[in-house]
């Protein structure tokens, strides 16, 4: 399945001089990233790091106090929230849970950003979801009700929404939380194959080491250190940031670094 409409290309994200403030606390300091089209950038920090709200400025969900977010040229603050959606799509780590819709349902919602009020279904949104419910393997979940399966099953019905609106961007927030070991695998292995830029919180730090182009390591709101999951995670800096004693050797079948507590 592909991630893209025909002739939408993955966006490059640039993320430049970001601030948040919130009342007296300064959450988010000069904050910068960039993310390469079609790569897959992982932001890593200790809870409270400044992850969530830091993707919260990209999708545009919660302005910055200073700061600028481009997806190629365009800066995301200046556009509607209509077009943001045809853009970037998001998993959030708490989905809401009181839809009285079935799983279909809901990943048919991804296609609301494509079409007009009302417009139906054709039988190319027909196919997406079907493709998209297929990879997540959640066919049998159809007609289930969405706040009646499990919460790993949920996030891979959200999983599939996000697919199905064909993001040139797709942010997800720790979705590997909810998911068994089989799942959690399968959708990293997925974020690197779709072709479309991928930013995603993550806090399991060999999973990033594995799948990630690029991490970005958070620290009480600034960041640490970007670059290579090699350049970046090493025992010196996983002490300082997680306060935490690891051991770091090169995976024998990835080539990746491999974290080990001591
Ligand atoms: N609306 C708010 N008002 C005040 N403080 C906030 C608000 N939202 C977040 N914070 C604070 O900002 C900091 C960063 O929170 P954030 O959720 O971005 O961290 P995180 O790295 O995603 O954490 P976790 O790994 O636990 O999910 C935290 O100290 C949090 O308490």
């Amino acid at each position: 399945m592909r991630a893209r409409q025909a002739g939408d290309m993955p966006a490059r994200v640039h993320v430049d001089g970001i601030d948040v403030r919130i009342g007296d606390a300064h959450i988010l300091e000069a904050v910068g990233l960039v993310a390469e089209p079609g790569t897959v950038v992982g932001l890593l920090g200790p809870n409270g790091s400044g992850k969530s709200t830091l993707l919260r400025t990209i999708f545009r969900s919660l302005p910055p106090t200073a700061g600028q977010v481009h997806l190629d040229r365009d800066d995301v603050w200046t556009h509607s929230v209509k077009w943001n959606a045809k853009q970037t799509a998001v998993v959030l780590q708490d989905a809401p849970t009181e839809f009285p819709l079935t799983c279909s349902e809901i990943v048919r919602m991804g296609r609301t950003a494509h079409k007009r009020l009302l417009e139906p279904d054709t039988a190319f949104d027909e196919d997406l979801c079907d493709a998209a419910m297929e990879l997540m393997e959640i066919t049998s979940l159809a007609h289930k009700v969405f706040s009646h399966v499990s919460g790993g099953e949920r996030q891979r019905v959200l999983i599939a929404r996000a697919l199905v609106q064909q993001p040139r961007l797709l942010i997800m927030d720790e979705p590997t939380n909810h998911l068994d070991l089989h799942h959690q695998l399968s959708l990293l292995d997925l974020a690197t194959k779709l072709g479309t830029t991928v930013v995603v919180a993550l806090h399991d730090l060999n999973l990033a080491a594995r799948y990630c182009d690029s991490v970005v390591l958070l620290d009480r709101g600034r960041v640490v250190a970007q670059g290579t999951p090699a350049d970046v995670l090493t025992t010196e800096r996983i002490a300082e940031v997680y306060r935490v004693d690891v051991q770091i050797i090169e995976h024998p079948t990835t080539g990746k670094p491999h974290i080990m507590l001591c």
